[in-house]
C-alpha cells in the first residue's frame, strides 16, 4: 500500500509565508500583480488559470488575465506581450504553453522581459536553469515537483529518476533539475521502444505525457516514488497521467491529481511573482 502525498501541506507552507510578505509590500503601497496570457481555451490552461487566480487572491496578489483569440497572429501576440513588458504595474507574466503551432515560441521567447518571466520562458532563465544557477526563475511546475520531493524527504542523490515526456514546460526542465540534484536520469517519449521497461527501473518516476491513465501497474517498481504531473480532462473531470487505482498498490509514495503537483505549482508561481515584485522595487 502506498502513501498518498498531497500537495496541500507543501502549498500551505509556501502560501502562509507569502501572505506575510505581501502584507508588508502592501503597507509600503506596493501592489503585486500577475499577468496571465492565455491563447484560446485549452482545458489544462483553464485548470491552471483557476488554480492560479484563486491562489493569488488568497495571498493578496492581483491576477489579470489577457485572453487572446486562438488564431491571433504572431505580430499581434508580440504587441500584447510588449504592452505587459512596459506596464510598470505588472510584476510577472505567465504565458500558457504550448502556444498554438502557428505562433513560434523560439521567436516569442526572446520578447518577454526576463525580469518578469516567472515561468522560465526567456532564454536568459533557460540558460540559468541549464547551468544550475538559481538566481533566475525556474519553471513553476518542475520546481513544484522538486519541492514535493524535498518536503516528503525523498532522497534524490544517486537514485534512478525516469521522466515520461520531453516538453519544454515539464519533461526537459524537471530532468535537468533532478540531474542537478545528482539523480541518474532517463527521459522517455513517444519514440521510446519499451517505456514500461525503462520506467520499471525508476526509483523516482515523473509522468508528464498528457495522456490520461497512461502509467499502469507494470510501469512501476515496487516501493518507488511516483509523481503525476498530468492534467487531463475526461468528461469534465481533471485526472492525471497515472492510473492511480492500479499504481497506488505498488508505489511507496504517489501524488494524486487533482490536489497534487498542481496546487504546489500555483504557490511556486505566487512565490516567483513576489520575488519579481521585490526585485523590481529594489527590495
Ligand atoms: N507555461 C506554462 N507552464 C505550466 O506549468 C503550464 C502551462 N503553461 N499550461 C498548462 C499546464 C497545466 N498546469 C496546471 C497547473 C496547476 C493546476 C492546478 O492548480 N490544479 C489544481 C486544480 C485546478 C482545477 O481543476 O480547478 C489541482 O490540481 O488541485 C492545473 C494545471 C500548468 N501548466
Amino acid at each position: 500500500m502506498s502513501r498518498i502525498i498531497k500537495g496541500k501541506p507543501v502549498a500551505d507552507k509556501i502560501t502562509e509565508e507569502l501572505i506575510e510578505e505581501v502584507k508588508e509590500l502592501r503597507n509600503k503601497k506596493i501592489y503585486p500583480k500577475l499577468a496571465i496570457v492565455r491563447v484560446g481555451a485549452r482545458e489544462d490552461d483553464l485548470a491552471y488559470e483557476r488554480g492560479a487566480v484563486s491562489r493569488c487572491k488568497k495571498i493578496g496578489i492581483e491576477p489579470e488575465v489577457t485572453q487572446l483569440p486562438v488564431d491571433i497572429s504572431q505580430e499581434d501576440f508580440i504587441k500584447e506581450l510588449r504592452k505587459l513588458n512596459e506596464d510598470n504595474s505588472v510584476h510577472g507574466i505567465l504565458i500558457f504553453r504550448p502556444l498554438p503551432k502557428h505562433l513560434d515560441e523560439t521567436v516569442i521567447k526572446y520578447e518577454i522581459n526576463p525580469e518578469k518571466d516567472i515561468d522560465c520562458f526567456s532564454p536568459v532563465n533557460e540558460g540559468k536553469l541549464y547551468e544550475g544557477d538559481d538566481s533566475g526563475f525556474p519553471p513553476c511546475t518542475p520546481k513544484a515537483v522538486m519541492e514535493i520531493l524535498k518536503f516528503y524527504d525523498v532522497e534524490i542523490k544517486g537514485k534512478n529518476a525516469t521522466i515520461i515526456g520531453r516538453s519544454n514546460v515539464v519533461g526537459k526542465p524537471v530532468a535537468l533539475m533532478l540531474l542537478n540534484e545528482n539523480a541518474t536520469i532517463k527521459i522517455c517519449h513517444s519514440k521510446t521502444k519499451d517505456i514500461a521497461k525503462a520506467t520499471r527501473e525508476a526509483d523516482i518516476l515523473v509522468a508528464a505525457v498528457g495522456r490520461a491513465n497512461f502509467v499502469k501497474e507494470d510501469f512501476v517498481k515496487d516501493g518507488s516514488v511516483v509523481i503525476d504531473v498530468g492534467i487531463n480532462v475526461i468528461d469534465g473531470k481533471v485526472c492525471g497521467d497515472v492510473d492511480f487505482d492500479e499504481v497506488k498498490n505498488k508505489a511507496a509514495l504517489i501524488t494524486p491529481v487533482p490536489r497534487g503537483v498542481g496546487s504546489v505549482t500555483t504557490s511556486i508561481l505566487a512565490k516567483h511573482l513576489v520575488k519579481a515584485c521585490k526585485m523590481q522595487n529594489n527590495i
